[in-house]
Parts: C-alpha cells; structure tokens; sequence
C-alpha cells in the first residue's frame, strides 16, 4: 500500500533568496517498508522531508498520503495525527523521564484537560516496548546517551500512531554498533507497526543493506528511486557519489579508493 506518494513535487524556496531545490519528483513511500533518501550534501534532503511533512510549502506539485489527502492541505492537529518528524534538533525535555517524553506523542489527542487517558499510558507503553527501551522509561531523558534518546524519540513519534514516520538523519549521532541497530529497528517498525518509514542518511552502506527502498537524489535536483540492488547494478549510486579515487562498489556495497586496495565502512 502506498504510504506516501510524491506527485510532480517540486521544492524549494521562494522570495529574495529563493531558488528550486529538486523538480518534478514522483516518487512512492510505500506501508511496511523503510524508504531512505540518500544524496550528497546540499542535494535538497532535508528541503524534500520538511516539505513532505508539511513543515513547508511546495513550489509546485503534491505529496498525498494513502487516502489522498494532500499533506499541504493538513492544519497542524490533523499532520500530527498522521505524521511523525524526528529531526536532528536537540532535544531538552528538562527533567523528564523517558515515559514522559514518549508520552508527548499521545499530545494530538489529548482531551481539553490534557490528561493522559488509560488508553494513552498503553499506547506509550506499547511504543517503548517496540523501540525496545521499556528498562529506560524511568530514567531521566537528559542522563541517557546519545543512542538511548534517539529510541525513546522514535517511540514518542511511534506513540502519534502515525501512518508515515519521518526521521531526518536519524542516526548521525550514533556510534557504529548503534546505527546498524537503530536502522534494524526502523524496518523492523514499519513492518511489524504497518507505517511508511521515510529516512535520509549518509550513511550509504548501511542503506544500501537495510533498507527495502531507496530514493536518490542528486545533486542536480532530479531523483531515481528503486531497491537498493537495482540502484546498486544499474551504477546509479556510484554516478552520484563517485570522486577521484573513491568509488562505491556495486557488489560489496562499499566504498573503495582505487589503487590503494582500501575498503572503506
Ligand atoms: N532557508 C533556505 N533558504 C534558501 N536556501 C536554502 C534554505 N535552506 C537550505 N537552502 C539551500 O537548499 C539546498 C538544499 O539544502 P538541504 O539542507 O535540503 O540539503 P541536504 O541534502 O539536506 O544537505 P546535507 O546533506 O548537507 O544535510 C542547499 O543549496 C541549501 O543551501
């Protein structure tokens, strides 16, 4: 099922210092599946996710979600009902416990009095549960590390019950053991929950090996989108990202710099 479609979308910024990022994507995100966006610095990544949330307007075309609603057409109650963004801001929930963070996912449904209902506890508790952190959910967010918060900020947008996760480099404050987990984690999610997971990472390899799709963008504003396999043989990467010496193997999924017999990642 298709969890998000981008329909002719162009983005980017207007006004005096405006310019057009990336044009006419089409392009779909579909429920169960981990979609990654991947393409170098300054291709338009984050511009892409802000405008799929919602979070800014498109110069031209549509992002629609499965019942084909346009994102853009959403007031704020009704995108926090059905999307969830996890950014790379830094978050400073002050003395709450991780629960409590999580917590503030179930905010688009509380009644006037803003107490969490019984049901609300459950569902917060379900997500903990499922980004594995129910041992963190006393402990002060603030004493956790970097790669602890990053699983109780997924359960805090888990706890939204949204139909599409968002999550903007997700895992660039992660060690390596981490990274691979935390990506393990989102396919696991939009499986086992049935959302569209959309992600951008530079994290090319782990991509390549753990996500069901990706969306490519380059540096010239255009995208191609396929499995990672397909993007991997038909040298789609290795012409985004290729430089000098450096070149992404196809068959390993890595980096290498040619010549030296070095493999990178
Ligand atoms: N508020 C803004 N106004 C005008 N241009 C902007 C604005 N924010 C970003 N840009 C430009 O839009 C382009 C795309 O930026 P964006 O941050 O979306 O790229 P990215 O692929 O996420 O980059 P990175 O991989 O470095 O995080 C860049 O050229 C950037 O300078």
């Amino acid at each position: 099922m298709t969890g998000l479609e981008l329909q002719k979308l162009t983005v980017g910024y207007r006004g005096r210092r405006g310019r057009t990022v990336a044009s006419n994507l089409s392009a779909v995100a579909a429920t169960g599946r981990l979609t990654s966006l991947i393409g170098p610095n300054g291709a338009g990544k984050s511009t892409l996710l802000r405008t799929v949330c919602g979070l800014q307007p498109p110069l031209a075309g549509s992002a629609v979600l499965a019942d084909g609603t346009d994102v853009t057409t959403l007031k704020a109650a009704g995108l926090a009902r059905r999307i969830a963004v996890v950014t790379t801001d830094t978050v400073d929930p002050g003395r709450l416990t991780a629960r409590e963070v999580a917590s503030l996912g179930r905010t688009p449904y509380l009644s006037p009095t803003g107490r969490l209902s019984a049901d609300d506890r459950r569902v917060t508790d379900r997500a903990l549960d499922a980004v594995r952190a129910t041992d963190l959910a006393d402990r002060p967010f603030h004493d956790l590390s970097d790669g602890e918060r990053q699983r109780v900020l997924a359960a805090r947008a888990l706890a939204q019950e949204p139909e599409l996760l968002v999550l903007d480099e997700p895992t660039s404050h992660l060690d390596a053991p981490s990274r691979v987990e935390f990506l393990d984690l989102l396919a696991t999610l939009a499986r086992e929950q049935g959302i569209a997971v959309l992600m951008s990472s530079h994290e090319l390899e782990l991509v390549m090996r753990l996500s069901d799709e990706v969306w490519l963008l380059r540096g010239d504003g255009t995208m191609t989108t396929g499995t990672p396999a397909a993007l991997a043989a038909d040298g789609s990467v290795s012409a985004a990202f290729d430089r000098g010496r450096l070149r992404f193997d196809a068959d390993q999924l890595t980096f290498v710099i040619d010549g030296s017999g070095t493999t990178l990642g």
